[in-house]
């Protein structure tokens, strides 16, 4: 038998009441806390590890067993190939720990683990490589480049002095025009931005009725056009007309309902819309960035028109929420990694932008985990 003592918070206060014989199992919450702070890196590690083993996808067809055994799941992953399954078991248990997998041990009479099997947990779902319904696992791919570790390197650099921009500071030249020059990297990132877009959108078109009453909707750094494609099937009435720049748009795929238009969202963004769409566009800039881009989209639209955009945002007050956390996560990686001042902002500070780039009203008008959807409204 063993006995724990669950300590909060504080320094442990001795071994009272711990039964001599067993053995004394101490949990000090924050010590922990700083454990898991410590040896965080090796979570995204184990994740692309098994990514790149094709576990998650070899678990996702796997639906007529529910729980593999490490064995089936090696066949299953990579059939043919000879697989260490001990370094393979050890990468699972990390994910089972973090409720990225289930795991269901068969144990013999004496309590001795005879067999571990492993399925999918809902956060593992999103970590399924292309699945239809969205997927985080470029978006880790990204976070994960040794890029943007290098660009951490030198985060401290910009608080002594603002004119240090991390990733230009690592690489020479800022994100965007290396992803220019390094093609490869570049359609990760916007891999990424599919995947995502996969897994927001149908729940923003859920409960966001604003494209209800437009016909031609732009969106301004759309990307591979994925977010317009979801916005075009669930509203067939809308044409989509999806802008970014050239290189982008080269490879972008042809999506029914949607026009591919390259160009520079800084010189002008194409007019013909009633509503503009951006997504994730406001926060890789600077305020003043960010007012030529707004006032770029107030020129193009008509009188009645309005922008669409859709940001994480960051708490005014910072209460325990976890989501704040992950706004506050996002705003870092933005101050890593775009040049021109990048940032995550409040609702407050998008609308003073909206305001100050000329729109008579901006508003909140719903939320989806971190995200707000804002509209910008000419008249
Ligand atoms: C973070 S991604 C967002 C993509 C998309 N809106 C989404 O949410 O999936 C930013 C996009 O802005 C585009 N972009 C950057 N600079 C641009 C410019 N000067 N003109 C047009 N698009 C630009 C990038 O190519 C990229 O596709």
């Amino acid at each position: 038998m063993s006995m724990a003592i669950n300590i909060m918070d504080g320094a442990s206060n001795g071994n009272d009441g711990v039964d001599a014989k067993a053995p004394a199992i101490i949990h000090h919450n924050v010590r922990l806390a700083a454990y898991d702070l410590v040896t965080m890196a090796t979570i995204p590690g184990a994740v692309i590890a098994l990514a790149r083993l094709n576990i998650f996808e070899a678990l996702a067809r796997a639906t007529t067993t529910p729980h593999l055994s490490i064995p089936e799941l090696a066949a299953l992953a990579l059939p043919g190939k000879r697989i260490d399954l001990t370094y393979l078991g050890r990468l699972l248990r990390l994910m089972a720990a973090k409720k990225i997998l289930r795991e269901v041990v068969t144990v013999d009479k004496n309590n001795t683990v005879t067999e571990r099997r492993y399925s999918l947990e809902p956060l593992g779902r999103l970590l399924v490589d292309n699945s239809k319904k969205g997927s985080l696992l470029h978006m880790l791919y990204v976070q994960q480049f040794s890029e943007f570790h290098q660009a951490m390197d030198h985060l401290h650099e910009t608080v002594l002095d603002e004119t240090i921009q991390p990733f230009a500071r690592a690489h020479g030249i800022p994100a965007w025009e290396y992803f220019k020059q390094h093609p490869e990297r570049g359609v990760v990132v916007n891999e990424a931005m599919v995947g995502f877009s996969k897994l927001c959108m149908p729940d923003l078109l859920d409960v966001y009725r604003g494209f209800d009453d437009v016909h031609v909707l732009v969106d301004v750094g759309g990307g591979f056009g994925a977010s317009l494609g979801l916005i075009t099937a669930r509203h067939p009435h809308i044409s989509g007309i999806n802008f970014d720049q050239p290189q982008v748009i080269a490879a972008a795929p042809q999506l029914p309902g949607v026009v591919h238009v390259g160009g520079n969202m800084f010189e002008s963004i194409p007019s013909g819309g009633d509503a503009i769409f951006m997504k994730a566009i406001l926060h890789s800039w600077e305020d003043k960035r960010c007012l030529t881009i707004l006032k770029n989209c107030y020129q193009a639209l008509p009188a009645h028109g309005k922008v669409i955009s859709v940001e994480f945002t960051v708490p005014e007050i910072l209460d325990t929420e976890e989501g704040d956390s992950v706004a506050l996560q996002n705003d870092i990686y933005m101050m890593t990694w775009t040049d021109a001042g990048g940032r995550e902002r409040t609702e407050r500070h998008m609308r003073e932008l909206g305001l100050a780039a000329g729109f008579k009203e901006v508003h909140v008008i719903c939320k989806l985990d971190t995200l707000a959807v804002l509209e910008f409204r000419k008249p």
